[in-house]
């Protein structure tokens, strides 16, 4: 045990080889532990002393104020009172005595002088208190092509070739205003950054479609003036697709860089060197993904955004929240080796000396059916006097509390087409069984009323679940007289092979499309009638955008949640901001059909059972295979060596 022994003073120091000065010492240290003790008590109980003297006065000054009689009664309520405050005081500063004073004799520096801090509430800018609100009616449709937009005939011609009568309100209310801003900056002004947050299928792409290729007509110049950049490569291409139809018959070049194919070739479509080794560009617009757009900006010589005026971000919130959103950072590094436009960072003071000598920033458009709210999210941007349009409006919701209408909750709207609606299940092993019914109720009224099946897209919470209720409802349908046919799409399916399934859907081959989140946002599918949300969705964002699959263009649509009673309150409450046209109602359970599949469900479910013990099986071997041959080939790469050795030194 000697070895643990610390001896601090050894025998030899000088002063405190006798026990006498070395408790001299100690007892000077404690009487100065004591003392500062005692002033630090003396000082918080001071303190409280003049925030209770003060609250007395306050009052003393409150009561003078009331009626003479009342005054009668009050100095010995006063002395009560006071009594009272003293009292308390008294027993105070025993507790903090108390208090301050460990069992185990040590003092807790300033654990009486902790307050609690003032909560700072932030204040929105100015801009998104009063924006411009579109309207979402897409039924009484009063803007003609030919009357509202100032645009080229040739655009006219395919707006009319595409069956686009009549604009979308966002589209009256965008189109004009960035012709507008773009007029204006001609003249020397930088224009006004833009928001817009408009329902889904409300047609915000044509909203900046038209006005890109409107202004980039007729220009002789190769340039990069406008960047376009979606979260995935799905919607970069559908993008890309619409500004591919909008620009035939112009001279307006589009480029689609998302990552589908070799870099190379993407490349050749961007940037093209002649025989003096100088780079030109191949294209006005770009039309990418953040992840690409860093790829390309590192790897491709050549390429100029210098020139850019346009910087178009959709599904912009998507895009901001995404693991790459330093592609703005990256875009602006890129953007200042070559110039001095600013893309992000602080924008100076407008002065007449800026303007003149400083080229205008890109003008940043930002689209999105849940576009953030958010000032400190919006301020990464470095908007320059940013404009917002949106068709949020206060939120209604009959199913919440009165006092919650009253207010200002709106953070996203609903298209008004939209009849949503929810319905029980009560025991979560019955969910599949529950969508079956669900689904071949609809399909029969349809075939009835209409003559062809229902249309819909189910969500499931991740890839797996998908598959498995994918396949559920694949055997589920082949017992029963109606026949669904279903299918289902996952990030884990090739960008091909999900164009397929959507192909087929599309013509009428499939009933069903069983779908992780891959298909929740952004993505354009004509005519879907019903979309049933099968795992609740846990934002309110997510659920919009799910749900903003179906009721597209002014089309009607259906949106069914399934639920158990208890995440009932909770999902009502996530929708409390979302501004609908329609109110939440239940639908009824199909528990007769339900009990009358029990035992086809059992069937069905130790099938499905089986087929995925089978699936993952296969995996294993392919799997083993895989590692077996490379293992084999390792053996056989050791081998040839050892052999190779051997010759040699022969
Ligand atoms: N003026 C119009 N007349 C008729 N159809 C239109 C018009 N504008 C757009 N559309 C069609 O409406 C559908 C939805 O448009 P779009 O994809 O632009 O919606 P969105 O607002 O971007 O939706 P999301 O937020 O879900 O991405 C598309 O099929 C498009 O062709």
């Amino acid at each position: 045990m000697k070895l643990f022994v610390v001896e601090r003073y050894g025998a030899n120091d000088a002063g405190i080889k006798d026990d006498s000065v070395q408790k001299q010492r100690l007892d000077s240290l404690l009487k100065k532990a004591q003392k500062r003790k005692e002033t630090a008590e003396n000082a918080i109980i001071s303190e409280q002393q003049q925030e209770q003297e003060e609250s007395v006065k306050k009052k003393k000054k409150r009561k003078s104020q009331v009626s003479e009689s009342v005054e009668a009664e009050k100095p010995t309520e006063q002395e009560e009172q006071q009594k009272d405050d003293e009292d308390g005081l008294e027993q105070r500063k025993k507790a903090t005595a108390e208090v301050s004073q460990d069992p185990e004799g040590f003092t807790v520096i300033g654990r009486d002088q902790f307050k609690r801090v003032k909560e700072v509430k932030g204040v929105a800018p100015k801009w998104l208190l009063h924006p411009t609100v579109i309207s979402v009616n897409m039924k009484n449709l009063d803007a003609n092509v030919d009357d509202v937009l100032d645009l080229a005939p040739v655009l006219k011609q395919t707006l009319k070739t595409e069956n686009v009568q009549k604009m979308f309100p966002v589209q009256r209310d965008i189109i004009p205003w960035i012709l507008k801003e773009f007029k204006f900056s001609l003249t020397g002004y930088w224009p006004r950054d833009l928001c817009v947050s408009a329902p889904t299928g409300s047609g915000k792409t044509l909203a900046f479609v038209l006005p890109l290729v409107q202004i980039l007509l007729g220009r002789p110049l190769l340039e990069v003036k406008a960047l376009v950049v979606l979260p995935v490569q799905d919607l970069a291409k559908q993008v890309f697709s619409v500004f591919q139809t909008y620009s035939k018959g112009t001279n307006v070049k589009v480029a689609l860089a998302v990552g589908q194919g070799q870099i190379e070739n993407e490349q050749r479509q961007l940037v093209r060197k002649d025989a003096c080794g100088n780079f030109h560009s191949l294209a006005h617009i770009v039309v990418t993904t953040p992840g690409r757009l860093v790829h390309h900006l590192r790897v491709t010589e050549g390429l100029d955004f210098s020139k850019l005026r346009f910087l178009v971000v959709d599904e912009a919130d998507r895009v901001m929240d995404s693991a790459q959103s330093d592609w703005l950072f990256h875009l602006e590094k890129h953007i200042a080796k070559s110039g001095s436009k600013r893309v992000l960072g602080q924008v100076p003071p407008l002065t007449i000396h800026t303007l003149e000598t400083q080229a205008p920033p890109p003008q940043k458009l930002l689209f999105s059916a849940t576009l953030s709210q958010d000032p400190e999210k919006l301020a990464k941007l470095a908007l320059f006097q940013p404009k917002l349009f949106t068709s949020v409006v206060k939120a209604k919701n009959p199913t919440v509390d009165a006092e919650n209408d009253e207010e200002d909750v709106g953070h996203f709207s609903m298209p008004a087409e939209i009849r949503e609606r929810y319905v029980l299940c009560e025991e979560d092993g019955a969910k599949p069984l529950l969508l079956h019914c669900l689904l071949t109720k609809r399909a029969e009224k349809s075939q009835q009323k209409k003559g062809h099946g229902c249309k819909s897209l189910c969500f499931a919470d991740s890839r797996v679940a998908a598959h498995r209720l994918c396949l559920l409802l694949q055997k589920l349908s082949e017992s029963s007289e109606t026949k669904l046919r279903v299918a289902e799409i996952t990030a884990e399916l090739r960008l091909m092979e999900r164009n397929c399934i959507l192909n087929r859907f599309t013509n009428g081959e499939l009933d069903v499309i069983v779908s992780s989140d891959a298909l929740a946002r952004g993505i354009d599918i004509p005519s879907v009638d019903c979309v049933v949300s099968y795992d609740v969705p846990q934002q309110a964002k997510l659920h919009v955008h799910r749900v903003g699959r179906t009721g597209r263009a002014g089309r009607k649509g259906e949106a069914i949640t399934v639920l158990s009673p208890q995440q009932l309150p909770s999902f009502q409450h996530m929708l409390r901001g979302v501004a609908k046209g329609n109110e939440l109602k239940e639908l009824k359970s199909p528990q007769d059909e339900m009990e009358a599949l029990e035992e086809t469900y059992k069937k069905a479910l130790a099938e499905v059972r089986k087929c995925i013990k089978e699936e993952a099986k296969h995996k294993l071997v392919v799997k083993k295979k895989r590692t077996g041959v490379f293992k084999r080939n390792k053996t056989a790469r050791r081998r040839s060596a050892k052999k190779l050795l051997k010759a040699k030194r022969k």
